[in-house]
């Protein structure tokens, strides 16, 4: 559904310090699902996280979503794609202090033009879900870790997204709050959207939540040993 074809991002080009950051990926990112991107630091994986989401366009190869070649598209209908077929969650929150949980997550919805009543109900709906209700009217500054993130994820889900993008979503959380995102990721799964996330946390990899690995290295995908083995002798 959203496939990406010899894509090569170049950081710099032309310049001394010219940084090729992926260096020829090839990949499907199914419908339904969850798939983590893993890989040491500085393999490509946000870089990667960056063109599945639309954030960034690559230096060369194509980006099809739904069929679709997206990659040469001009910058408004990028974001029009943006806004109404991506949800995404950094690792820093990026929520607006001052502003109570339900402002920050009905933010999104403002270029829309939809009546704010009804921002207010979707907005509740999803605090209801991830078990929030209770915070809908407190500045998030005050919250804790995990409710700024479930804050956050509200947010990435306010326009109902089929791909939400997470960068090193439980990068700070402990290990009680990753469980409980992989909790939400389910939620999310089971509705039939798709999560791309990268991950460098063991919680996320084993989790049984996550349908699929790609590890990257040097801006390349690395076959899965597992699967390599799984192949050869299975
Ligand atoms: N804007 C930029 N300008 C120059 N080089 C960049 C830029 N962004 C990323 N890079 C380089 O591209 C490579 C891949 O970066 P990227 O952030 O995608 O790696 P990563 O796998 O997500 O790493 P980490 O796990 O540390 O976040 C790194 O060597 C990085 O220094």
């Amino acid at each position: 559904m959203l496939e990406l074809i010899a894509i090569r991002k170049a950081f710099n080009q032309g310049k001394p310090n010219e940084f090729w950051a992926l260096d020829g990926i090839d990949l499907e990112i199914p419908q339904k699902g969850v798939t983590v991107l893993r890989g040491p630091s500085g393999s490509g994986k946000t870089t990667l996280l960056t063109i599945l989401g639309c954030l960034a366009r690559p230096t060369e190869g194509r980006v099809r979503l739904h069929g679709e070649l997206i990659s040469g598209l001009p910058e408004r209908f990028l974001t029009e794609i943006r806004r109404k077929t991506f949800g995404f969650v950094f690792q820093q929150f990026n929520l607006i202090r001052g502003l109570s949980a339900i402002e920050n997550i009905i933010l999104p919805s403002y270029p829309t033009g939809e009546r704010r009543s009804v921002l207010l109900e979707r907005g509740e709906a999803l605090l209801e879900k991830l078990r929030l209700s209770h915070r809908r009217d407190n500045a998030v500054e005050w919250l804790s870790g995990g409710e700024q993130q479930r804050v956050a994820i509200c947010r990435a889900l306010i326009n109902s997204p089929q791909i939400l993008i997470a960068d090193e979503p439980t990068a700070n959380l402990d290990t009680r709050l990753a469980r409980e995102f992989l909790t939400i990721l389910k939620l999310l799964a089971d509705e039939g959207r798709t999560v791309v996330m990268t991950s460098h946390d063991p919680v996320v990899a084993d989790s049984e939540v996550v349908d699929r690995v790609i590890s990257l290295r040097d801006g390349r995908i690395v076959p899965d040993l597992a699967q390599v083995f799984a192949q050869a002798f299975g």
